[in-house]
């Protein structure tokens, strides 16, 4: 499997170094040169599957021959250990034709485990004698999901930034009392923007001779292991006989991206409902063609609050690679882009949406709780809000992505419902523990002096 950029450049990588890489040399993000295909009969089988082997199966084209299957296993295996419900991806029933899929059974309790805690290993795997520096940027649950994958690791170091004062409490300490020497976390003095935005610069200018890697979903693999959960959730729904549909709360667009995957790969995924908060620069796009960056708004859905969707790229490079580049340096420039015909075709075609407000959030919180005894988080809730709006017939069964653990956001929660949800007992540990991080402007060489420092005296 070789893998080129979505800007169209000359370069084409390995997997290997697709995984161990930033962007692309031109500043694109690294997508499979063509989407490996899983029959109707396989499909089928999966619902009997252990989820790491199932995920181990998908993974395998992907990653080629830069880990043999077995170890891939191994590795699956290890990384779904730390979960706490033995399915990993519990399929919970609501009321009528909708479903729970709990994605935050992992260690720091958000969708974000699936991948991270693969990604964590394979790098380990790859790595070899130089060292790689990885640097990420989160709205929240990224960064704990990262750090919790590479903290302590051989030869790999994480510079994670987070927007000052934009992510939960619980999310913020979920980074910030990791005591490891190979972890540094920056607050930054901005948007979760601009966190990605000066995550991209570096890649793209480089910091001196320092090998740069990512942990966000620009990285391919934190793609490709979403893939699995979309997989085992339909096998189990029978949908080789009737076609799902997903609720995916979305801001970076990676969790879409993977259901695109997914039913790319011939899973059969009647529509991907998309969900933003009131940051819906997708919903806006999906319905006039118009993408165009706004102020980003702080919400109770804070994991969410993005204006650039790094993978909504992706997207259009599968629709109309030819039209990227231009749309791209448009978007640097003017904050705004129009989708071709071939894009806004693609989006009608595979993709509906929704933008939740507050009270929508709210809304959906409180009839999760009525009809279906369930607490759910804030961004769960904004998933659950586009599925109960959905046009689509009323036979056709909608999976919601929970995409995190409602103990994440105690607060938001307790607003909707008049009551805390229970912490965790590692989440109550963890408050006794001092945080560790700095607050920095959003100024790329402040954020590559401590990339430096992080690597040591020979960087
Ligand atoms: N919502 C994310 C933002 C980063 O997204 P990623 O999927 O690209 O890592 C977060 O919680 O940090």
């Amino acid at each position: 499997m070789r893998y080129v950029s979505t800007r169209g450049g000359p370069a084409t990588s390995s997997a290997r170094d697709a995984i161990l890489s930033g962007t692309a040399p031109d500043g694109g993000l690294w997508m499979p040169e063509a989407i490996p295909q899983l029959p109707a009969e396989r499909i089928a089988e999966l619902a009997e599957l252990p989820y790491p082997d199932l995920a181990a199966l998908i993974l395998s084209p992907f990653i080629g021959d830069a880990i043999d299957d077995q170890r891939l296993l191994d590795l699956c295996i290890e990384a779904y250990a730390g979960f706490d419900d033995p399915e990993v991806a519990p399929l919970v029933p609501l009321a009528g034709r909708h479903w729970l899929l709990e994605l935050f059974r992992g260690p720091t309790l958000a969708f974000k485990d699936f991948a991270l805690q693969v990604l964590g290993r394979v790098l380990a795997e790859l790595v070899g004698e130089r060292p790689l520096v990885l640097v990420g940027a989160t709205s929240g649950d990224t960064g704990s999901a990262a750090i919790a994958a590479v903290a302590g690791r051989p030869n790999i170091a994480l510079v994670m930034l987070h927007p000052e004062g934009r992510v939960s409490e619980v999310q913020r300490r979920q980074m910030t009392t990791v005591d490891a020497p190979n972890i540094v976390n920056l607050a930054v003095r901005g948007s979760f923007d601009d966190c990605q935005r000066l995550v991209k610069q570096l890649f793209a200018e480089g910091v001196g001779d320092l090998r740069l890697g990512a942990v966000n979903s620009i990285n391919w693999l934190r793609i490709a292991a979403q893939v699995p959960y979309y997989f085992a959730a339909a096998a189990k729904l029978n949908a080789i006989e009737h076609p799902v549909a997903f609720a995916v709360p979305s801001g970076n667009f990676g969790n879409a991206c993977a259901g695109y995957v997914a039913r790319a790969m011939g899973l059969p995924i009647e529509r991907l409902i998309i969900a933003t908060n009131s940051n819906d620069i997708l919903h806006r796009a999906f319905t006039t063609g118009l993408y165009e960056r706004g102020e980003a708004l702080a919400t109770t859905a804070p994991a969410m609050d993005i204006q650039v969707a790094s993978n909504f790229e992706r997207m259009l490079f599968v629709a109309d690679r030819e039209a990227v580049p231009e749309q791209m340096k448009a978007l640097a420039e003017n904050g705004r882009f129009h989708l071709t015909h071939a894009q806004r075709d693609l989006v009608d075609a595979r993709f509906s949406s929704a933008s939740a407000d507050e009270p929508a959030i709210v809304a959906a919180t409180r009839w999760a709780n009525e009809r279906a005894g369930q607490v759910i988080d804030p961004h769960t809730a904004a998933g659950l809000h586009a599925a109960l709006h959905s046009d689509l017939p009323h036979d056709v069964p909608i999976v919601t992505l929970g995409t995190a653990h409602p103990a994440k956001f105690p607060d938001a929660v307790a607003a909707a419902l008049g009551e805390r949800p229970p912490m965790t007992e590692a989440l109550q540990e963890m408050f006794a523990r001092p945080e560790l991080y700095e607050v920095v402007d959003a100024d790329a060489e402040a954020i590559a002096g401590h990339v430096r420092k992080l690597a040591g005296p020979s960087a």
